[in-house]
């Protein structure tokens, strides 16, 4: 059986164009159906091995037809059963295109919002809230380009995918009662939603009418019509469609957004100059990335700022970048919380709630606001066409290592959590080298690693931390790199170099709604993950932790504790133990390490355990680079969609973390 898709929306909204660029993807058969009117192109294509019939309708304003053309094709789409429909809008002019999209998802109950040419629409400033546009609707929304193929596939896949039937509900102000009334005698005799036909029945459509009178309900519809027409007069259509377009303005209001765009202007010009220069732009491009982490780190962990002003002699103000971040303030909130549960509740609960759901819930939350201000500057400069520049900035350096410039944005995300910056590799250019980053891209640490690097920092001698903390990075992000070109050459075979695909759009100055939506966008799946994974995980953890099967896992892995880091008995048993903790979330680690000495005091516990600073700098780097947590290991297994895959890239990251640790202990053990 084949899959039947049905491509409809307003002339010139781009379904041909869409359709085409499938054709190139997925050929297999292009056909006119046989014995039926030429008008509807049908393609067969092959996808994920299921067989799907696309149909392209040629275009339509509206399902009630002015045309001989229109006719058919209205006819058609209303009768006949598709699996599913995919309803094109422009997004260059979204008002007026989604006329036909409400008919038709009104009629079906089910379909895909497709909203196209958002490369143009990106040109001229337009922004769409794709978000608050599918919850309004109630059904899936996805915008797309031919012309850069973004999203293409991703509206095919949505297509394909089962769909709850739901009811787009238009209320027809006056002529509510004949709807109600008409769509009564429908009910169960037509296929589709019987409230459109009873509108259209109103609006003396005449495919609706065809399919009325064909079930045998000519006659009592048209009563019901007459006595409308007596009641609010002859133009009943007018009110249907008035009551349409109401229906349009509240849909789209707050959803589109128009931002000016610049050309002449002096910073454009300067910034164009400095980014798309072959030698300036490598360094402008690092510079702008640089500050952005810079102020969302320090905001948000108080480093690396406390190290600038103390090393220019501000203490006072370095001490109060410290205390004054937000996961410091967020941390002991929650600490405070959990405390009050813990006191609350009567044992077991009040552990399992303070110890387990709140410490481990709270621990992910308390980055929140570092994810939100890493993407709110990221949207800065995306929404303002600054990123894509930065793209082109960093491409001959990522070239070297087979990648292209796009790969900056999945590792700069990754520097505030791994979660989104697993889903952003898929601005990738291809599929291969899109697995390739996802696989790897864990290797750069995320915030709450860099918050176990401060910790362990903290038992280094003064003069090395910082340094430390740099090295670690730099040493992790060596990682990801060789290691995603090497994913890319011996697992994903990628043999061409890879080509930026990418077009420059002109500056826009951003607005402050349009950067919130982006960040919200993608700040959600941070709070989805630490409501969902995060929260199954603190719990199961909980139990781990409470029974004896931590310290029968903390005994079994001795040795290797041994061998790596030189650390036997309680301690190697505690460092076990936290690196199995850590992988619900990084800075569990810090945890379990400091309760093992009853203080929450990394620097007594050390002490306790006698891990020396060289064992503390191997730990560091180790932790840099071992197994990524619960979350992004889930995400993973949804990007490559393999877990085979997933299992190789958990087990080579293991054994890198081994050796690095046993590396620095043996080099560093010598001094
Ligand atoms: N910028 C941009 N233009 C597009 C895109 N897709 C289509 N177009 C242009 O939009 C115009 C209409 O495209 P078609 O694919 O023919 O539109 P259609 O909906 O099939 O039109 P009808 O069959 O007449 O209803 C053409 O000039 C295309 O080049 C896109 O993704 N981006
Ligand atoms: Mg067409």
């Amino acid at each position: 059986m084949c899959y039947s898709i049905a491509v409809v929306g307003q002339p010139n909204v781009g379904k041909s164009t869409f359709i085409n660029v499938l054709i190139g993807k997925y050929v297999s058969e292009v056909a006119n159906w046989p014995g039926v009117t030429v008008d509807i192109k049908i393609i067969k294509i092959e996808y994920d091995g299921k067989e799907v019939c696309i149909y392209d309708f040629p275009g339509m304003y509206s399902l009630n037809p002015t045309s001989e053309e229109e006719r058919i094709a209205a006819e058609r789409f209303v009768t006949e059963d598709f699996d599913n429909h995919i309803a094109i809008a422009d997004s260059t002019s979204l008002k007026r295109t989604l006329y036909l999209v409400v008919q038709s998802l009104e009629l079906k109950g089910k379909g895909v919002v497709a909203l196209s040419k958002t490369d143009a629409a990106l040109k001229a400033g337009i922004h769409i809230n794709v978000g608050l546009l599918e919850k309004k609707l109630g059904f899936p929304v996805i915008p797309f380009s031919s012309y850069t193929l973004e999203g293409v596939e991703e509206v095919l896949e949505k297509a394909l995918e089962r769909q709850k039937e739901r009811e787009l509900y238009i209320n027809y102000g006056d002529l509510e009662y004949y709807v109600v009334r008409i769509s009564e005698l429908l009910r169960g005799k037509v296929k589709g939603n019987p409230r459109w036909y009873a509108a259209e029945a109103l609006a003396d459509n005449p495919v609706a009418w065809k399919v009325i009178e064909s079930v045998g309900l000519g006659e009592e519809v048209r009563k019901l019509v007459e006595g409308a027409k007596k009641e609010l007069g002859t133009d009943l259509g007018k009110i249907i469609v008035e009551q349409r377009w109401k229906f349009i303005e509240e849909l789209v209001e707050g959803v589109i957004q128009v931002e000016k765009v610049v050309k002449e202007a002096w910073w454009a010009k300067a910034l164009d100059a400095a980014l798309l220069n072959p030698i300036l732009g490598p360094l402008a491009a690092f510079l702008i990335l640089f500050a952005v982490l810079f102020v969302s780190f320090s905001l948000n962990t108080g480093f690396p700022a406390n190290v600038v002003f103390s090393s220019l002699g501000l203490d006072s103000l370095a001490e109060a970048a410290e205390s004054y971040n937000t996961s410091e303030i967020l941390g002991s909130f929650f600490d405070s919380l959990a405390e009050a549960a813990r006191n609350a509740l009567p044992d077991p609960w009040g552990s399992l709630v303070g110890d387990g759901i709140i410490a481990g819930v709270g621990a992910v939350l308390s980055f929140f606001p570092l994810i939100f201000t890493v993407y709110f500057l990221l949207a800065v400069l995306e929404d303002s066409g600054v990123a894509p520049r930065i793209a082109v900035a960093l491409d001959p350096l990522f070239r070297v290592v087979g990648l292209t410039g796009k790969a900056i944005f999945p590792m700069i995300i990754s520097m505030g959590c791994n979660v989104p910056g697993v889903l952003s590799s898929r601005v990738m250019e291809s599929a291969a080298l899109r697995k390739a980053v996802a696989m790897n891209v864990m290797y750069v640490p995320c915030q709450a690693r860099l918050v176990v690097f401060l910790a362990l920092a903290s038992l280094l001698p003064p003069w090395s931390r910082a340094l430390s903390v740099l090295a670690v990075y730099a040493y992790s992000l060596l990682v990801f790199i060789v290691t995603t070109y090497i994913s890319a050459k011996l697992i994903f075979k990628v043999k061409e170099k890879a080509e930026l695909v990418m077009e420059l759009p002109p500056y826009h100055v951003p607005k402050l709604r349009i950067l919130l939506w982006m960040t919200w966008d993608q700040a959600k799946h941070f709070l989805k993950k630490a409501g969902t994974i995060i929260f199954v995980f603190s719990v199961i953890l909980w139990f781990v932790l409470e029974s004896s099967v931590s310290q029968a896992i903390g005994k079994a892995f001795e040795p290797l504790s041994e061998w790596a880091l030189g650390l036997k008995g309680e301690a190697a048993e505690v460092i076990n133990v936290a690196m199995l903790a850590g992988t619900v979330a990084k800075e569990v680690v810090l945890d379990v390490i400091a309760i093992s000495s009853g203080t929450s005091n990394i620097k007594e516990a050390a002490a306790a355990l006698g891990i020396t600073p060289v064992q503390a700098l191997a730990l560091m780097f180790a932790v840099a680079v071992y197994v990524p947590c619960i979350a992004t290991i889930a995400v993973m297994k949804e990007e490559l969609e393999s877990w085979r895959l997933v299992a190789l890239s958990v087990g080579v990251s293991i054994i890198i973390s081994i050796l690095t640790a046993k590396i620095i202990t043996v080099i560093f053990g010598l001094f």
